[in-house]
């Protein structure tokens, strides 16, 4: 690479933030230093304008210096101006129509929630509910046409509210419906409600981190004894076999047009297997054991503070003679009855259940492995929030592989998503 001197290189080392990912590129990897953005790196060479000799957590390797900005300057007022919730772009997706069709359009999804207020019809009556994050108003809708609440708070923070308000006088409930304009955590209330209804889950259950708004309406507005929808909420793990997927971006390069292409492998494996695939569809014949719920979550004990920091053990026996090539995961909820001993209502995401618009996750490996009936596969899942990006997390999976004794193989993989 090719270097000129543009700074003394025994200067004191700089501080700088990380303005972004670091990306892999032509400069071999062994001499780049992995980073994420916001990251605090300190700079101590610049022997190019392109890349820098740069030092975090203790390891030392170049960085491309466009992804980088000096702590305390103008462009890291930036940075710390730049909200973390990235509300901006959030809400403003939530502001048109796109995401609202899919969802809508997600018959399973938004029967079950149908279903949850006509199995508690009766029990609903002369309630208050909050619907928070109502969008275009359909669960708001339902309660207000399937049972009879007193009242529906309906919050909505993007610009969707003013059409909500609209949809609510359409179909003749604003005398029970409410559209409020604003964020859960900043809505006030006239009083504490008997429901909190919410449709928040994301990819791998919490990603968006919506959950993190409904847990804060919970503590502001949710009577003693009050009752959330969903009540629960389980994600659901998997080792299992993805042949399409693997031909499709690695075995590719074996030998197209009968050319031996391997050598971009290595490159395949960075660009498609280093972060999760989102709306995989796992066949059951794919699942290499029985799926297991690896985290669950009580809406009602839930506290912020253990958003931070997810865990899930797993320990898998083998079923199903094949190739690991990953994990697969999804998520279910559940809507507890009003009546105390009525039938709980379920929203399953997983392939034995009706298709869902979230579909599944997954996870690939980097080399696939061979599994046998009577091998296990134990390990850990590891959820860990981006401390800069609040939407964003990333998903560590640590796994041992015990199959004859002389066998065991072990691994661990990180995938970010996004940030
Ligand atoms: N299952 C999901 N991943 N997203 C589905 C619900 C998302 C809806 O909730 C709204 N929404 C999300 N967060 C909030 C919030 N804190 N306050 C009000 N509305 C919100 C958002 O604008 C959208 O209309």
């Amino acid at each position: 690479m090719e270097t000129e001197k543009t700074e003394k290189e025994d200067a004191a080392p700089q501080p700088y933030v990380a303005i972004r990912d670091d990306r892999k590129s032509s400069l071999s990897l062994c001499l780049q230093l992995s980073f994420s953005s916001g990251d605090a790196l300190l700079v101590h060479a610049k022997p190019s304008s392109v890349w820098w000799w740069a030092e975090l957590r203790g390891v030392t390797g170049y960085v491309p210096a466009s992804y980088l900005c000096q702590s305390g300057d103008a462009e890291e007022d930036d940075i710390s101006t730049e909200d973390p919730w990235q509300d901006e772009e959030y809400f403003g997706s939530y502001g048109t129509l796109r995401l609202h069709l899919e969802m809508l359009s997600d018959k399973s999804r938004t029967d079950t929630y149908r279903r949850a207020v006509v199995s508690n019809s009766i029990s609903l009556t002369n309630k208050v509910v909050m619907d928070l994050g109502c969008g275009t108003g359909v669960i708001s809708l339902f309660c207000a046409q399937l049972a009879r609440p007193s009242l529906v708070y309906a919050v909505e923070a993007s610009s969707m509210a003013e059409y909500t308000r609209q949809l609510v006088k359409q179909n003749g409930c604003e005398e029970v419906v409410t559209v409020l304009q604003g964020r859960g955590e900043e809505v006030e209330l006239p009083e504490k409600v008997d429901l909190l209804v919410s449709e928040w889950m994301g990819n791998c259950l919490v990603f968006e981190f919506m959950v993190e708004s409904v847990l804060s309406a919970r503590d502001r507005w949710l009577r003693e004894g009050g009752v959330m929808w969903p009540s629960s909420a389980v994600l659901v793990l998997v080792p299992c076999q993805a042949h399409d997927y693997f031909a499709e971006k690695m075995a590719f390069w074996e030998c197209p047009y009968g050319l031996d292409f391997t050598p971009l492998q290595p490159l395949a494996q960075q660009e498609f297997f280093t972060k999760p695939k989102f709306s995989h569809v796992i066949e059951p014949s794919d699942c290499l054991a029985d799926p297991c719920n690896v985290i669950c979550l009580n809406m009602y004990t839930l506290q912020i503070k253990d958003l931070e920091e997810i865990t899930g053990q797993f320990n898998f026996p083998v079923e199903t003679s094949g190739t690991f090539h990953g994990f697969t995961a999804w998520f279910a909820v559940y809507f507890e009855s009003l009546e105390v001993g009525g039938a709980t209502v379920e929203l399953n995401t997983g392939p034995h259940s009706e298709p869902t618009h979230w579909k599944q996750t997954l996870f690939m490996l980097d080399k696939p492995v061979s599994l046998n009936v009577g091998d296990c596969v134990t390990g850990t899942i590891v959820l860990r929030r981006n401390p800069v990006w609040r939407r964003h997390m990333s998903v560590t999976l640590d796994w041992n592989i015990i199959s004859d004794a002389d066998k065991c193989q072990s691994g661990t993989k990180t995938f970010p998503m996004w940030r």
